[in-house]
Parts: structure tokens; sequence; C-alpha cells
């Protein structure tokens, strides 16, 4: 009884403040002179008008406001900026004070977003870890001293894929097989390859297996919208309970990924080399910068910045790889044109290199359009305003949420002609190109916070889609046609197809073996 009657009392009191508190916020706003958009209910704003598929639902209110959309998520204030034109604005003449971000409430589990760089606030640590990423990893140079290390990964895939769809066969089915699941493998291969030098790939890894469990369990529970995000009176409630499976299973990859780093602080005491200086060794060997850091990087960053790779490059590299694949398969013309292209270029007797890139202008122009029509981060990652700021005109409050619609901008038809088409052409001979400088097309983002793979990524999701259709005709089974391929999103912190590409590889009996 008496614990009834605190609650109540309680809960009067919380309630009490939430509503003073929202009535200070709103009446606070509507003096300022903000973006447009459309009404909200008390306390929710607008949070259940975002539905389950938020970039679309954003992009209709977008028809209706404007390119520059206010919204009201909970006690979120949030911005969305939908228009090229915008973008522009945004990135050209406000970025410094729109570079910061607010980590969701799962990622604050375990500290992660304080070791974080994506998710982390904008600070030295920050500055300092980007430094480290743009200048010493994610260089041109440094990413082409690792193209053996993708080219094997991806002929890894390519053979799991024969090996499996033949064994599949020789046990009376189709020899289907799950496309999808492959190119997650093998992206989260290439990240534990350039950061660890090491294979998670390999059946026998038994550690590799469960971290990729763990990381499609995570991906899952971050993707998920929590209301706990909104309204942060409710925090400590978890209500739906997904700081708890996130802080479980967060746990567990840390303490994998801890095991590779003492693994190597063992190796590195015993003077033991095993392999080129990849990232572990410069997050281990670092010592300041003088600037914005001094001393080394604390332990604890270090192992949830190499998990943080593993977050940020194997689902959005993977997505990007899956949704091109399937725009090609819908569009048997620029598939017949890809092939056409790689049996010029690389011919018959070889498989695809990474030299090679550069002379298959139309697999690239494919890859940009399927980027155009499907960013794998819709709304790219959420930033956060510094200060108060006039932005064309209105007035953006401090601690302002921005979304990005890449999505949105990917088809807009002020900035595409013919913009639900997959065209492949519209990019030949345009030097329109997704690293953060044409607004209209920005699936990595733009300005201070683009993503620091963009390079890595480029190169791997041009590869692997050269090589699976170099390697293997690929057929759908009997009930799909390329006008039937079920194209629906999953919607998460990354968007990719619902139904995964479930497809029957021919292998092309001309080219060479794997
Ligand atoms: C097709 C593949 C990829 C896509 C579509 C993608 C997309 C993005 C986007 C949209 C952002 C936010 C940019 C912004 O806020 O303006 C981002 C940030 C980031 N990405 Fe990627 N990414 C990809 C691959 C990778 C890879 C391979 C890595 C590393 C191995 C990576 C690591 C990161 C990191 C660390 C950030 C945070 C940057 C910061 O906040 O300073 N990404 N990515």
């Amino acid at each position: 009884m008496e614990s009834i009657f605190s609650f109540l009392v309680s809960s009067s009191f919380l309630s009490l403040a939430v509503i003073l508190c929202l009535k200070w916020k709103i009446l606070g706003n509507r003096t300022k002179n903000l973006p447009p958009g459309p009404p909200g209910w008390p306390i929710f704003g607008n949070i259940f008008d975002l539905g389950t598929e938020p970039h679309r639902v954003l992009y209709e209110l977008k028809l209706k406001y404007g390119p520059v959309l206010w919204l009201r998520l909970g006690f979120r204030d949030t911005m969305v900026i939908q228009s090229a034109k915008a973008a522009a604005e945004l990135f050209k003449n406000h970025d410094a004070n729109f570079c910061d971000r607010k980590p969701l409430e799962v990622l604050t589990s375990h500290n992660f977003s304080d070791g974080s760089l994506a998710v982390g606030r904008f600070s030295p640590y920050w500055l300092m870890v980007r430094r480290i990423c743009t200048t010493e990893m994610m260089t041109n140079k440094r990413i082409s001293e690792k193209a053996t290390i993708r080219q094997k990964c991806i002929l890894q895939m390519i053979r799991s894929i024969e090996n499996d769809s033949a064994a599949a066969k020789a046990r009376g089915e189709s020899g289907m097989v799950n496309l999808t699941h492959y190119l997650f493998l093998m992206s989260i291969n290439i990240v534990a390859n350039i950061m660890l030098s090491r294979d998670l790939f390999d059946s026998q890894c038994k550690v590799g297996r469960e971290f990729f469990h763990v990381m499609d369990k995570l991906i899952v529970w971050a993707g998920k919208p929590n209301i706990a995000d909104y309204l942060p009176f409710l925090k400590w409630l978890d209500p739906q309970g997904l700081k708890k499976k996130t802080s479980k299973d967060m746990g567990r990859a840390l303490e994998i990924v801890e095991g590779f780093v003492k693994e190597r602080i063992q190796e590195k005491l015993g003077n033991e080399e095993k392999h080129k200086k990849d990232f572990l060794d410069t997050l281990l060997e670092y010592e300041g910068d003088g600037k914005n850091w001094n001393g080394k990087i604390p332990y604890e960053n270090i192992i949830i910045l190499i998990l943080e790779m593993f977050f940020g490059g194997s689902e959005t590299t993977s997505a990007g790889i899956e949704w091109a694949m399937a725009e090609l398969l819908r569009h048997p013309e620029a598939m017949r044109k890809v092939k056409e292209e790689l049996n010029e270029v690389v011919g018959e007797r070889r498989i695809v290199e990474e030299s090679d890139i550069e002379k298959l202008p139309y697999l690239q122009a494919a890859v940009k359009e399927a980027f155009r029509l499907h960013p794998p981060v819709p709304l790219l990652v959420p930033r956060n305003t510094m200060q108060d700021t006039d932005f064309m005109g209105y007035h953006i409050p401090k601690d302002t949420q921005v979304l990005v619609s890449a999505w949105a901008m990917g088809r807009d038809p002020d900035s595409w002609e013919d913009p639900l088409s997959f065209k492949p052409e519209r990019f030949l001979g345009s030097n329109i190109d997704y690293k953060g400088q044409n607004y209209e097309l920005i699936p990595f983002g733009s300005g201070r916070r683009i993503c620091v793979g963009v390079l890595l990524a480029q190169r791997v999701v041009v590869l692997s889609l050269a090589a699976l259709i170099h390697c293997f005709d690929w057929e759908f089974d009997k009930d799909t046609t390329p006008e039937t391929l079920d194209m629906r999103e999953l919607v998460g912190i990354v968007v990719r197809k619902l139904v995964t590409l479930n497809l029957i590889p021919k292998r092309r009996p001309t080219v060479m073996a794997a």
C-alpha cells in the first residue's frame, strides 16, 4: 500500500514537472521564428507521425511544409533538411555549429558513446580520434596498402557461395544461397582484417561466429526506436528493455574485442611482428598530438573504437552492395552492360582486381545510382546544434537535433530528371560523386562528420559487386522475376532489404576459378 502511495505521489510530481517543463519549452519556442512543421501531441509531439519508415514520412511532409522542417519528438526539438540547397547551406556555412552528436540512450551502455567517434560529442577527444582516422588509417595510400586483404576476403566469399550452393544442390535443392548473409560476413571480415589483421570469416573461428551473432543483435537493438530517447524522464524505466538487451550484448562484444586487444599487447611485449601496422597498432602506439590530446588513448576507448568500426563498416557496406545488386537484377539491360564492361576490361582468364575499378565506369555509375535511390543510412547520423543559430531565416535553438535526409535529396525532382528510375547512364560523363561535395548525392554525409570509411567502402562495394557479377550468373527462384523482386525496406539504423536476396549462383564456366 505504502509503495503504491509513494508511486502515485512521485508520478504526480513527475507529470507536473513534465507539463511545466513542456509548457515552458513550447512557449519559449513559439516566440521564436522556427521552420514550419506539423502540429504535435502534448508531451509526445510528432513521435507517432514518423511511423515505421521515417525517411518516407518526412519526404511526404516536405511536400507540404518545404525542405526545412520542424518537429518536436517528445522533448527533442528536431530540424529536418531535405533539399540539396538547404544541405549546402548547412554544410558550407553552419557545419562547425551543427557537428555535435547526442548519443542514443542504448549507446550509452558501457560508456560506449564516451569513447566513440561516430556518436561521441564534439570534443578534443573526438578531434584527436577523427584525425587519426583521416590522416593515418583511411587515406588512399593506407587503404591501397591493404588491397590484397580485400581481394582475399572477397575471394573467400565467392568460394563459400560456390561451395555452399554446390552442397545444397547435392542435397537435391536448387542451390539457392542467401547472398545478404555472405555480404555481411565478408564486410565484417574486411573490417577485421584492416583493423586487427585477423580473419573472422574462417568457419573454424568460434569466437568469430559468436561475434557475428552478437553484432547482428546489437544492430537490431540500436535500430529500434526507443521512447526513452524522446522522453528522457523514462530513461530509468527502460520501458522497452532495449538498454538492458544492448548492455548484455555490448558487454559480450566488448569482451571479444578486448580479447583481441590483449593478444596484441602480448605480441608487442614479446616483440612478435606478425603483420604490417594496422588500426589497432596505431591506437595502441598513439602518444598524443600535443594539441587536442596529450598522452595515450584510454584502454577502454581503444576497445570501443575497434568495435565501432565493425558497427560503422559492416551492415552499411553489405546493405549498399545488396541494394545495388537488387537494382541490377531488376534491370537486366543495366546488368548486361556491367557484364559486357567486365568482359572487356577483365576478360575471362583472371578475376577482377581493385586496379580494374577505374576502368569500369558503367559499374561505378550503377553503384552511384543505387546509393542515390537507396542510401543505407537515409537520414545520416543525427547532428546536434551547439549554439542558437540563424539558419535560412529561421531561428534554430541550441541543442536541436538535425536530421539530413540523403534519401529525400536522392529523389528530389529539382535535382534529378526522372528521379525514381534506375538509370546508371545519368552518371556517365558527369562529375557528380558521393564524397560530400555534391549535396544532391550524400549517402556518406558531408562536412566534418562525413563518414571516415567512405574511401574504403567505395572500393569494397564496387569490387565485391564486380566479383559477384563476373564470377556468377545470378538466377531467381521460379516464382520471382525482375518485375516482382521484393524491394521493401527493413528500417533500422541502416536500411536494408526486408526480404534478403535469395539467389541461385551459376558459375560462369568461362571465368577462371577463383
Ligand atoms: C556503404 C558503406 C557506408 C555508408 C553508406 C556509410 C554511411 C555513413 C554516414 C551517412 C555517416 C554519417 C555522416 C554524417 O553525419 O554526415 C557515417 C559516419 C561514419 N562512418 Fe560510415 N558508412 C559506410 C561505411 C563505413 C566504413 C567501411 C567505416 C569504417 C570501417 C565507417 C565508419 C564510420 C564512422 C566511424 C563514422 C562516424 C564519423 C564521425 O562522426 O566523425 N563507415 N557513415
